[in-house]
């Protein structure tokens, strides 16, 4: 079956729901979307300006969808999933797209047969950028592991991985836009202190980011060899990361990501 023929389920239509439904309706125009969430304001807003379907219960979804995402918080998980247990029959995939819990966890709540797969994609998929990785349970197929990474490869790139990197994934690229946001709207600011724009510095800011992540995609080259070749001899640059390397930025990029893998972790148990 065509990606293009299978009805998407949505079971949480929040921030990260709401980016999925745009990004897959960006790349897939023609894709029959289902959605249900408890808020129905939103339901209708994203009626009217997506011509979705839309539902308050998630039943409905799921009964309407070959695929049922499940974007709804990790704390509220389980209590959904047992609400839901005897609507998710063999015939559908399960993808589950909360922060830490484990595909067993998922499963344990469900009918022995159920075929679940765990992504962690991000935020980018809104604009089909995101960086999302799978894995996948007991009784998935491997078709079913192509079906969820042609989803998530038109939202962006995706690759499989084992579930203990999970976490590792979830520290860097799932909350990672989160960490660039503020690098884009601090390095706005030096430049507003120097006198630009406030819009003119977002823009370039933004921008900077933007071809420097696609320098480190398309060139293969390594992110320090790139780094030298902007950085003159006793020209700007080497004082701007003299001055970057003295507040400690790697050590604090790292932690980040250190500490948000650990929060995942924490949210698995
Ligand atoms: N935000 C992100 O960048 C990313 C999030 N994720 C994961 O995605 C999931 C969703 O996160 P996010 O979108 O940020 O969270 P949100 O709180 O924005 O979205 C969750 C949505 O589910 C709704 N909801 C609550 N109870 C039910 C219910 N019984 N049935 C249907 N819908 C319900 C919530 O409504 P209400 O608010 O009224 O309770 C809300 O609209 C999480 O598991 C998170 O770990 C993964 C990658 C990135
Ligand atoms: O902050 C969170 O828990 C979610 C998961 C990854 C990104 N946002």
């Amino acid at each position: 079956m065509q990606l293009t023929d299978r009805k998407i389920g949505f079971i949480g239509t929040g921030k990260m729901g709401e980016s999925l439904i745009r990004g897959i309706l960006g790349a897939h125009s023609e894709i029959s979307i289902y959605a249900s969430d408890v808020y129905e304001p939103a339901l209708e807003r994203l009626n009217k300006e997506l011509g979705i379907n839309v539902s308050t219960e998630n039943a409905s979804t799921i009964m309407n969808s070959d695929i049922v995402v499940l974007a709804i918080k990790p704390q509220i998980l389980k209590d959904i999933l047992a609400q839901i247990k005897d609507d998710i029959t063999s015939d559908k995939l399960v993808i589950s797209i909360a922060a830490g819990v484990p595909v067993a966890a998922i499963e344990d709540e469900l009918n022995s047969d159920a075929r679940v797969i765990r992504v962690m994609p991000n935020i980018a998929a809104t604009v089909a950028e995101a960086a999302s990785a799978i894995c996948t349970g007991t009784n998935a197929t491997a078709e079913d592991a192509e079906v969820a990474l042609a989803i998530f490869r038109s939202l962006g790139s995706a690759i499989q991985i084992p579930e203990k990197l999970m976490d590792a994934v979830t520290g860097l690229s799932g909350s990672g836009p989160a960490y660039i946001f503020p690098v884009i709207e601090a390095m706005a600011d030096g430049a507003v202190h120097e006198g630009l724009d406030r819009a003119s510095a977002i823009t370039l800011a933004a921008q900077t980011v933007l071809g420097a992540a696609k320098m480190v995609l398309e060139t293969g080259m390594h992110p320090g060899e790139l780094k030298d070749m902007v950085t003159s001899p006793a020209g700007t640059t080497i004082r701007g990361i003299h001055t970057l390397e003295e507040s400690g930025v790697r050590a604090a990029f790292m932690n980040a990501v250190i500490a948000s893998s650990e929060r995942s972790k924490e949210l698995g148990k």
